[in-house]
C-alpha cells in the first residue's frame, strides 16, 4: 500500500515569504506544488496590475491603501450578475458590499479588515458540510454575491503523513481523496453550463485551503421548500424534477455521475428553479467500465452501493432522482429506519409503500425508478419521456447540451492542455489516448454514418450494438446496463476523454464569444473535412497528489477512487470568463419550458413593480427581505424563556457543545464495508482526520449523520467553535440582551415566488409573529439572536424532536420522519455508511443528536398583506432539521 503523498512539500515556511511576492492568489510556497497555478498568475493581467499587497486570499486583512485599480484582474471577470448595493436586497447574510470597490478602500478603519479570497470579499457561513464551509462572498468590483465553499487541504507537514498506523494512514488518505474530490469538483463545476446547474466561477487554491466560488442561489434549499409546503402538489414536482431531470441528461450526456442527488443538494434560485449542487462526489464514467466508489447520501443511495456492487454510473443517480421525486410528492423518505442496519435492508428490499394520494402516472414511474435491481431500472429516456413527466408540457425536458461536431484529428493542443483535474494524465497521455478512440473503428463508422439524435436505424444499432459488445467481453464483470449499452448519439457519452474534450472546447469558444449557443441544438448530419478549430483559454491547474494504489477492490473493502484512468492526477483551475450574454440566457430558461407548471405564478404574475431598481438580475420577481431589525450588528439575544432556564447566549452554549451535525454525504463510503461494520464499536481515533467539525461531530455522535469526508482537524473543539463563530456572524462575547419589540423595524416589501403556504404565512402583524417566534423558541430551548430580517439560531437537542405535539396538529402539509422520543433515546439521522463504520446499530439510543443551526427569516407579502416565516438552513442534520421546522410552523400557528 503506497502510503507517500506525491507532490506535496512543506510550505509553512516561506508562507509570509510567498504572501507578499504574490500579489492576488497568493500561493504560499515559491516551489509551491502548484506550479502550474503560480505561473498562470504570474503570467496574468491581475499580476501585472496589482501592488503585492493588494489581497490576501488567506484571510489576512484587506489593505486600505490599495487602489482601485488594482481590485481584481480584468480576466477573471466574473461578473455576469452585478448585484445591486440595495438595502432592500435579498438576504445578504450580513455582509454589505458596496458595488464600487472604492468604496471598500475609502475607509481605513479597522472595522473594513475583510477577510478576501481573490477578487471576492468573505462574508458569513452559510452551509456547512461534509466537505468544510461554504461561506456567502461578495465581488470587490461588481458586488456580485457568490458562495464560496472552503476545503481544507492536506497539511504535508502532518503527522499523519509520517505515522504508520493502519488508523493515520487511512486518515492520510482520506485527506489525499478529500482534495482528489474538490479538484475534481473544481475542474467540472467550471466547465459544465446549465441552466439548473451551479457553475462555478473562480476558483483559488492557498497553501491550506480551496476555494471554489460558485454563483449564489438565493431561492434557499428544496429542503426548507418541503419544510414550507409540505409535500408538493405533483403539477409543482413535475416542474423541479423536469429540471432535475434535464440537468441529469445533460451529465449523463456528458459522462458524467454526480452520485449524490439528494434534496440538500438541490437549491432554488430566485427565479423560482433548480440548481443542483455539490459535485464532490461525481465522477466521470464510461459505459464499458465500473465505478466501484460506493457513495452517497444513505436516503437517497441505491441499493447496489449498499452491497458494493461495481455500477456504470447514471443508474445510481437515476434511484436518486427517485427518491427526490418521491420526497417530492410525498414530504418524506421512502425508506427510513432508526436502526442502521434496518434501513440499509429496506432500501435492499425497495419495499415502496405509495400513498393513496399519488396519481397513478406518479406511482407508474417511481416504480419505474425505484427498482433495486439496476438492469432493470428504467433509463432516463424512458424516465424523460414518462407520461408523467410530459403531463401539460410539449415534450421531455431538453438537455441544453449544444449542437456538436464530431471531432477529426488532429487534436487541438489548446484543448488538450486544459483537460486538467479529471486524472487524464498528462496531454502527450490524453493526446494518445483521444486519438485512439477517435480512431477507433466504431467511432469512425458512427462519424461516417452520420450523427442521430433520435430513433436508430438498425442497421446503426447493429454498428453500436457490436462495438459495445466487443468491448464489454473484454472489459465488464457484469451484464451491461441495457440502457446504456447502445449509443443513440456519438455526443451521448460515448467516452469521457470525448466528453471532457467537447466541454474544454464550448468553454473555450465561450469565452472568445462572449456567448453560449447551448439552446440551439441542430443535429448534425455531416462530417467536417476538418479539424474543430478552438481557442485556447487559460486553465491551469497545479499538479494534484497521486492516488495511493490501496484503492478499493471490487469487494469494496479498501479505500478506493474510480478508475477511469488510473494514471496521475492533476489539479484544475479554471478562471471562467462570464458574460452578460451568458447571464441572458441562464436568467430565463424557463422560458423554454413552454408549459411550466409554475408554482410561483401565483405571485409572479401580479407584481412586477418595486423592485430594486437598481438591480441587474434578471429574475422576474425578486426575493426581498429586510431587516424588522436594526442594520448594525445587534447583540446576542436571550430566549425569552418561559421555562425558568436562564437565558444563554451562544458563547456559554457553544464552549460546552459547539458541535455541529450535519446529513453529509459519504465521501468514499463502502456500504458493504457498513454492513461489516454494524456491529463494530465507535472509535473516536478513527474519526477526526480532515474533516470538518461538522462532519466529526456526525462521526463520533451520529451514525446516520456522519460523512466519509477526509481531511484531518486537530482540535475538533476549537474547529467546531470556530464553526459556530463564523456560522452566527459575529463574536459570541457578548451576553444575551434582549431587544424590545419596538426595535422592530416596519418589515419592507417581500416578493417571494410562491415561497410561502398557508403554512407560513399569516395575517398576523409583525410584531405578533415576533412575539410567537420568540415564545416558541423559549419553548423548545433555542437560542438564538437577531440578525438582519430574523433571527440566527442554534439548536442543540437534549433528546428528540417531537415532530408535532398533540395539541397543536400541523397546518403545515408535512410529514416528518418518524423520530420517537420515547425511551430518551436520539435521534438517529439521515446519513450514512461511516456512521456505520464506527457506530453500533441496534443501540440507537446511545446516539447523541446532532446541533442544528439555522435562519428564520420573517418577511412581507406586500399585495397579499401577509406576513410569514421563511427558514434557511446552516448546518445539522437535514432530517432533524425538518422536524424541528416543522415543531416550529406548529407551535406558531401562523
Ligand atoms: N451556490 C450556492 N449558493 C447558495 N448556497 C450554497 C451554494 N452552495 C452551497 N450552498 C450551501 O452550503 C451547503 C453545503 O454545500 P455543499 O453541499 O456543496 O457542501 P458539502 O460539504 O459538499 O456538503 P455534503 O456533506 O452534504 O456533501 C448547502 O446545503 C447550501 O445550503
Amino acid at each position: 500500500m503506497d502510503n507517500h503523498i506525491h507532490g506535496v512539500p512543506a510550505v509553512s515556511s516561506k508562507r509570509a515569504e510567498a504572501m507578499s511576492a504574490l500579489p492576488k492568489i497568493k500561493i504560499s510556497d515559491p516551489s509551491n506544488r502548484h506550479p502550474n497555478l503560480i505561473d498562470a498568475f504570474m503570467q496574468s493581467p491581475s499580476h501585472q496590475t496589482q501592488p503585492k499587497s493588494s489581497v490576501d486570499p488567506v484571510g489576512l486583512p484587506f489593505s486600505p491603501q490599495v487602489s482601485s485599480s488594482a481590485l481584481g484582474p480584468k480576466r477573471s471577470a466574473s461578473a455576469r450578475k452585478p448585484l445591486p448595493t440595495s438595502p432592500n436586497r435579498s438576504r445578504d447574510h450580513g455582509l454589505r458590499v458596496p458595488a464600487s470597490a472604492a468604496l471598500i478602500h475609502s475607509d481605513d478603519k479597522s472595522r473594513e479588515r475583510r477577510k478576501v479570497i481573490g477578487n471576492y470579499i468573505l462574508g458569513k457561513t452559510i452551509g456547512a458540510g461534509s466537505m468544510g464551509k461554504v461561506k456567502v462572498a461578495h465581488h470587490i468590483k461588481t458586488g456580485e454575491q457568490v458562495a464560496i465553499k472552503i476545503v481544507l487541504r492536506q497539511n504535508p507537514d502532518s503527522q499523519k503523513l509520517k505515522a504508520t498506523s493502519q488508523e493515520a494512514l487511512k486518515a492520510a488518505q482520506s485527506e489525499k481523496n478529500r482534495e482528489i474530490r474538490t479538484v475534481r469538483e473544481a475542474a467540472l463545476s467550471t466547465l459544465l453550463r446549465h441552466p439548473y446547474i451551479c457553475e462555478a466561477r473562480d476558483v483559488y487554491i492557498t497553501s491550506s485551503h480551496y476555494y471554489i466560488a460558485f454563483e449564489f442561489v438565493d431561492g434557499g434549499q428544496m429542503l426548507d421548500y418541503i419544510i414550507s409546503h409540505g409535500k408538493l402538489k405533483e403539477k409543482q414536482a413535475r416542474k423541479f424534477v423536469r429540471q432535475i431531470g434535464s440537468s441529469l441528461k445533460y451529465l449523463h450526456h456528458n459522462s458524467i455521475v454526480h452520485r449524490d442527488l439528494k434534496i440538500e443538494n438541490i437549491l432554488i434560485s430566485k427565479n423560482g428553479d433548480i440548481k443542483i449542487i455539490d459535485f464532490g462526489l461525481s465522477n466521470l464514467y464510461m459505459r464499458q467500465s465500473r465505478l466501484r466508489t460506493f457513495c452517497g447520501s444513505l436516503y437517497f443511495a441505491a441499493p447496489e452501493l449498499l452491497s458494493a456492487q461495481p455500477y456504470i454510473g447514471p443508474e445510481v443517480d437515476i434511484w436518486s432522482f427517485g427518491i427526490v421525486l418521491y420526497v417530492l410528492v410525498c414530504g418524506k423518505v421512502p425508506f427510513d429506519d432508526q436502526n442502521m442496519s434496518a434501513l440499509h435492508a429496506k432500501i435492499k428490499k425497495g419495499a415502496v409503500e405509495y400513498p393513496a394520494y399519488l396519481s397513478g402516472d406518479c406511482k407508474s414511474l417511481l416504480s419505474r425508478m425505484l427498482v433495486t435491481d439496476p438492469l432493470k431500472r428504467a433509463s432516463l429516456d424512458e424516465i424523460l419521456t414518462h407520461p408523467w413527466m410530459n403531463r401539460s408540457y410539449d415534450g421531455p425536458p431538453p438537455s441544453f447540451a449544444p449542437e456538436r461536431l464530431p471531432i477529426t484529428l488532429p487534436l487541438d493542443q489548446s484543448i488538450i492542455k486544459e483537460m486538467n483535474g479529471f486524472d487524464f494524465g498528462p496531454p502527450e497521455k490524453i493526446s494518445r489516448e483521444l486519438t485512439k478512440v477517435i480512431s477507433s473503428e466504431a467511432y469512425q463508422s458512427l462519424a461516417k454514418t452520420g450523427f442521430y439524435s433520435g430513433p436508430i436505424s438498425a442497421d446503426k444499432r447493429k454498428n453500436f450494438f457490436e462495438f459495445r459488445v466487443r468491448h464489454a467481453t473484454q472489459d465488464i464483470e457484469n451484464p451491461i446496463l441495457p440502457s446504456l449499452s447502445i449509443n443513440s448519439n456519438i455526443y451521448d457519452a460515448f467516452h469521457p476523454l470525448i466528453s471532457i474534450y467537447y466541454l474544454v472546447l464550448e468553454r473555450q469558444q465561450y469565452d472568445k464569444r462572449g456567448s453560449w449557443n447551448r439552446y440551439v441544438k441542430t443535429p448534425v448530419s455531416s462530417v467536417p473535412s476538418s479539424p474543430i478549430q478552438t481557442q485556447s483559454f487559460s486553465r491551469s491547474l497545479p499538479p494534484m497528489p497521486e492516488l495511493s494504489d490501496n484503492r478499493i477492490n471490487s469487494k469494496g473493502n479498501e479505500p478506493n477512487d474510480d478508475e477511469l484512468s488510473g494514471i496521475t492526477r492533476k489539479l484544475s483551475l479554471i478562471r471562467g470568463k462570464h458574460s452578460p450574454e451568458t447571464q441572458s440566457h441562464f436568467s430565463s430558461p424557463s422560458t423554454l419550458e413552454k408549459k411550466s407548471s409554475s408554482i410561483f405564478r401565483r405571485f409572479s404574475s401580479r407584481r412586477k413593480p418595486n423592485r430594486s431598481s437598481s438591480s441587474t438580475r434578471s429574475s422576474s420577481s425578486t426575493l426581498q427581505i429586510s431587516a424588522p431589525l436594526e442594520a448594525t450588528q445587534s447583540p446576542v439575544v436571550p430566549r425569552a424563556k418561559s421555562s425558568s432556564k436562564p437565558p444563554i447566549s451562544y458563547k456559554n452554549k457553544a464552549g460546552n457543545s459547539g458541535n455541529i451535525g450535519r446529513s453529509t454525504s459519504v465521501r468514499e463510503g463502502r456500504y458493504a464495508g457498513v454492513d461489516k461494520m454494524l456491529n463494530s464499536p465507535i472509535n473516536d481515533n478513527t474519526l477526526t482526520s480532515g474533516v470538518p467539525p461538522a462532519v466529526q461531530h456526525n462521526r463520533l455522535l451520529n451514525p446516520r449523520g456522519a460523512s466519509l469526508g477526509r481531511g484531518t482537524v486537530a482540535d475538533a473543539t476549537f474547529k467546531q467553535k470556530q464553526v459556530l463563530n463564523d456560522t452566527m456572524g459575529q463574536s459570541l462575547g457578548k451576553h444575551a440582551e434582549a431587544k424590545s419589540q419596538e426595535k422592530i423595524d416596519p418589515i419592507k416589501p417581500v416578493f417571494l415566488k410562491g415561497l410561502f403556504s398557508v403554512s407560513t404565512t399569516s395575517t398576523k402583524n409583525t410584531e405578533s409573529i415576533q412575539r410567537d417566534l420568540i415564545r416558541v423558541m423559549g419553548l423548545l430551548d433555542i437560542e438564538y439572536k437577531e440578525i438582519k430580517g430574523g433571527y440566527s439560531c442554534i439548536y442543540r437537542p437534549q433528546g428528540n424532536i417531537p415532530s408535532t405535539l398533540p395539541s397543536t396538529p400541523s397546518k403545515a402539509n408535512f410529514n416528518a420522519p418518524r423520530r420517537h422520543p420515547s425511551n430518551g433515546s436520539n435521534f438517529s439521522t439521515d446519513s450514512y455508511g461511516l456512521v456505520a463504520d464506527n457506530a453500533q446499530v441496534g443501540n440507537t439510543e446511545n446516539l447523541v443528536p446532532s446541533v442544528l443551526t439555522f435562519e428564520i427569516y420573517i418577511v412581507k407579502v406586500p399585495i397579499l398583506s401577509l406576513r410569514g416565516v421563511s427558514f434557511h438552513r446552516i448546518s445539522g442534520n437535514s432530517w432533524q432539521y425538518k422536524t424541528l421546522a416543522s415543531r416550529i410552523l406548529n407551535e406558531l400557528k401562523l
